[in-house]
Order: structure tokens, then C-alpha cells, then sequence
């Protein structure tokens, strides 16, 4: 019964250092397999997700090497081209699906467990098979695997009729090995896609206009040796942004990129928080109460919704009434009822979460619904009055690195604990 017992009412004060970004270390990782070369690849954060795509790439052959806790040396030369991607872990995440891309652009055969992730709407892969058809595979589903197989991939003229991340860089990969030369048009522009895109190329591919909505591939026969560094993770960093602000603390967050944080950093000065770039760092405090704002999630570089659950929380503190559409994931607000518990007031009519600012939350007994929401819930819970506990955060190791530890650093009263005995202990300890 591993959970968080946390006491609020700390403003958090201090350093904290942001890890590699989950969304590009899992396809970077997955693209690795595509070069029988040697990749070494650092800043990859030692999270849940990316120590299961680590094993699942290990099991079909890929040699692995972690030369530091956030370094890793890949070389794809012993896997098996006839493999199947498949055990109980890889199952659950989302990311499995990069290895369908990777392993079809270079054996022309792939055959992977279907993907699971976040439960946070219908996620479908049509995009991904689609890109990967025009390419000239063959796929099927069946048993819950999915195939993809093709005598030689060709270059295709490719539009995505939804803007989507996964599809974006799972065909950006397999095209940058077929034949000829692939447009992707209404490509997803994130971060995370860019950094993809400059790791292939830093392997030998030749990607242009990744960041823009127009990808343009020219495809090659085969990859070489790369070395690469992820970039920092925006969501990670956005997290402790609103953690700064709904405590009405002051955090130096360092080891970012500040334009890939400017959606978030933009909110949360509207509502009232003060933003300071740096050249790698990002500060971020709060004084008064806030003021509410509306906020619609859109594709990079509009407000990404792995930060909608976080932002929430902080203007279920402000002084108003906030709206939050929430347009890429239909299932998304699967925390209210938690957050409910501990004083907030919103109200859900289908993509829409109408929120009533309220002067402060109490402690309550939550569990997370999902990765994001549930380090929503642990910021609730270090801005509220008394102990909250949080459970099922095993869905937050998917994402975040040592997070309460960052946290106590940061003057949070937070502990792992695994009993109410441990609970009760907290309890008199911090009393
Ligand atoms: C591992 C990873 O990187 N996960 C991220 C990735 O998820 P993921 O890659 O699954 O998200 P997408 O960008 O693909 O999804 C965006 C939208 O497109 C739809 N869609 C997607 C693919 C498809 O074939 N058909 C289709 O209709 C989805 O249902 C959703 O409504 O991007 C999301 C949007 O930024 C983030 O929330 C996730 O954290
Ligand atoms: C939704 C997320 O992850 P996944 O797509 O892996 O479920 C996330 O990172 O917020």
C-alpha cells in the first residue's frame, strides 16, 4: 500500500533541477534499436516508463549498457528481426508503439504489444497505421498485438488528419528508413518531436522542418554511431512552476529550456505569479492570491494538457471563477471528484471543468487517477491545511524522478510510506 502522507502549508523555497523529458527519452530510446552502431545517450531520466521500455528492449536482443544513472549505451546489432515485442509491463505503457515505427523502418517487420498509458480518453492509433500504410506496410491486430510488416517501405506524401505526437514521430521514423523521400504535413510541433527528429539525424538520418508543421524526410539505408543528450522535460518543470505558485513559495527551477515553458509561464503570470527567465532556468513565485483565468489545452505551442491537471489545482486557489476546455483528451478530469474532497469547487460538463476559486484546500485521503493528475494531487496536498494522503502513485514514478525527495528539498512535508502504522508515525512526527 505504497503511498504519500503529506502535511501542507509550506511554501516551497529553493533549488530543484529538472530531469530529461519521459516524452523524448521513450521514442529517442526506441529509435536507438535502428543502428547496429553504439548510441550513448544521457539525460535520461530514471523513471518507471523508461526503465520498462529499457527491459522489453532488452528481452528482444538489444544490448544495453546503463554507464550511469542517466546515461545509457544502446546497440540495436543483436536484435532478433523476427521478434515480438511483449510482456506484462510493456502492455501498460504508451510509448511501447515508438518500437512498431523503429523496428519496421529497419527490419520491415515489427509485431509489438498494443499500447496502454494514462486512461485518459479513447486513444486511438489510426494515425500511426495509416502513416505507416502509406509507407507500403501491411497491418493487422490481432490477440492484442499489432503487425506491420512490408517488403520495402516508400516514401509518401502524408497528411495526419489530427495533429498527434506519437503518430508524428512513429512514422518520422520508420520513412527516415524506406525509400525515397516522406512528407509529413499537420506534424505535431512539440519539443519532444524536434528532439526525435535531432536524434535520427544525429544517427545519419536527413529530417528537415521537425518544430514546424511540415516534416519533410529524405529517406536513408542505414545509421551509424550517435551520442545525444534529452533535452529537459517541460512537464516536469511545469509541474514544479505550479507547485511554486499554488504554495506561494519561490523555486529557482533550473535545467530548462524557458521557450519550451512559455504557454505555462504565460498562464501563470495572467493569474498573478511572478516568471523570471533565465539562459537555463526558469523563477518562479507567488505573493497574493491569485486571479482565475480560462485556459484551453491545445498542440505545442498552444497550453499542453499533461499540464492541465497541475494548472487546475492552482486556479481552484485563485480569487474567481476559472474555465478550463480541455480539447485534446476527452477524459481528462478524472481527479475533480479527488480534488473535491479537499474543498475545491469545479464542476465537469464534458470537456469543460468550470472552477470556483476557493481561499484554501484541506487534507484529505486522495488516490491519483493518472500520472499527471496524481502530482496534481500531491501539490493540493502540500498547499492544504493538515495531512493528505495520496495512493495508487505508482502512475507517478511513470513520470517523475525522485519527486518527493525534490520535493522535501524544497521545504515540502512529504513521505513514501507503506502502512498506517508509517502514516501514524509521519503524523506524530510532524505532528
Ligand atoms: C508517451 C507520450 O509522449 N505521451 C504524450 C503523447 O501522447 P500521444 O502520442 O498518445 O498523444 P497524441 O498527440 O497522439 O494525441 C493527440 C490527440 O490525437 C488523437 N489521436 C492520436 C493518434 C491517432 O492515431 N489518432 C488520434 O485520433 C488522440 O486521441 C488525441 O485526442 O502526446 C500527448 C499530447 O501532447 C500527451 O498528453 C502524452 O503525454
Ligand atoms: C499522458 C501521459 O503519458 P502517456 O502518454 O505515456 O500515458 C503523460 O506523460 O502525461
Amino acid at each position: 500500500m505504497e503511498q504519500y502522507i503529506i502535511k501542507g502549508g509550506n511554501p516551497l523555497v529553493g533549488e530543484v533541477v529538472i530531469g530529461g523529458a519521459k516524452n523524448a527519452a521513450l521514442p529517442v530510446l526506441a529509435a536507438a534499436v535502428m543502428t547496429d552502431g553504439k548510441c550513448m545517450i544521457d539525460n535520461m531520466p530514471d523513471v518507471r516508463d523508461i526503465n520498462v521500455l529499457l527491459q522489453a528492449m532488452q528481452e528482444i536482443g538489444a544490448d544495453i549498457d546503463r554507464t550511469g544513472k542517466h546515461e545509457v549505451t544502446i546497440s540495436g546489432k543483436g536484435i532478433h528481426p523476427e521478434c515480438d515485442v511483449d510482456n506484462e509491463f510493456i502492455r501498460k505503457i504508451r510509448a511501447s508503439y515508438y518500437l512498431i515505427g523503429a523496428l519496421l523502418g529497419k527490419y520491415k517487420r515489427a509485431r509489438v504489444a498494443l499500447p496502454g498509458g494514462c486512461e485518459i480518453g479513447s486513444r486511438p492509433i489510426d494515425q500511426h497505421i495509416k502513416g505507416f500504410k502509406m509507407l507500403g506496410a501491411e497491418i493487422e491486430i490481432e490477440n492484442g498485438m499489432i503487425s506491420a510488416t512490408a517488403k520495402e517501405l516508400r516514401g509518401a506524401h502524408i497528411y495526419m488528419d489530427v495533429v498527434s505526437v506519437g503518430a508524428t514521430i512513429n512514422v518520422m521514423m520508420a520513412a527516415s528508413l524506406a525509400k525515397g523521400n516522406t512528407i509529413i504535413e499537420n506534424a505535431a510541433k512539440e519539443p519532444h518531436v524536434v528532439d526525435v527528429a535531432n536524434f535520427l539525424n544525429s544517427m545519419g538520418a536527413k529530417i528537415r522542418g521537425a518544430g514546424t508543421d511540415v516534416i519533410r524526410i529524405k529517406g536513408v539505408e542505414r545509421f551509424g554511431d550517435c551520442q545525444y543528450s534529452i533535452i529537459p522535460d517541460q512537464i516536469e518543470a511545469g509541474t514544479f512552476m505550479t507547485a511554486a505558485v499554488a504554495t506561494k513559495g519561490d523555486i529557482m527551477i533550473k535545467n530548462v529550456i524557458p521557450k519550451h515553458l512559455e504557454a505555462i509561464s504565460a498562464k501563470l503570470i495572467e493569474i498573478g505569479a511572478e516568471v523570471v527567465e533565465f539562459d537555463d532556468a526558469v523563477r518562479v513565485s507567488a505573493t497574493k492570491r491569485l486571479e482565475s483565468t480560462n485556459i484551453k489545452t491545445l498542440p505545442y505551442p498552444g497550453f499542453p494538457t499533461d499540464m492541465q491537471p497541475q494548472m487546475a489545482v492552482t486556479l481552484a486557489l485563485s480569487n474567481g471563477t476559472s474555465v478550463i476546455s480541455e480539447s485534446i483528451f476527452e477524459n481528462r478530469f478524472r481527479y475533480v471528484d479527488e480534488l473535491t474532497k479537499m474543498g475545491a469547487t469545479i464542476q465537469v460538463d464534458g470537456r469543460t471543468a468550470i472552477i470556483s476559486g476557493v481561499e484554501g484546500f484541506t487534507g484529505a485521503d486522495v488516490h491519483a487517477p493518472d500520472l499527471r493528475a496524481g502530482a496534481a494531487l500531491v501539490i493540493a496536498g502540500l498547499s492544504a491545511k493538515g495531512f493528505t494522503t495520496v495512493s495508487d502513485i505508482g502512475y507517478i514514478y511513470r513520470g517523475y524522478e525522485q519527486f518527493e525527495q525534490k520535493l522535501t528539498q524544497l521545504g515540502g512535508e512529504i513521505q513514501l510510506v507503506n502502512s498506517e502504522k508509517e502514516v501514524a508515525k509521519f503524523k506524530l512526527k510532524i505532528g
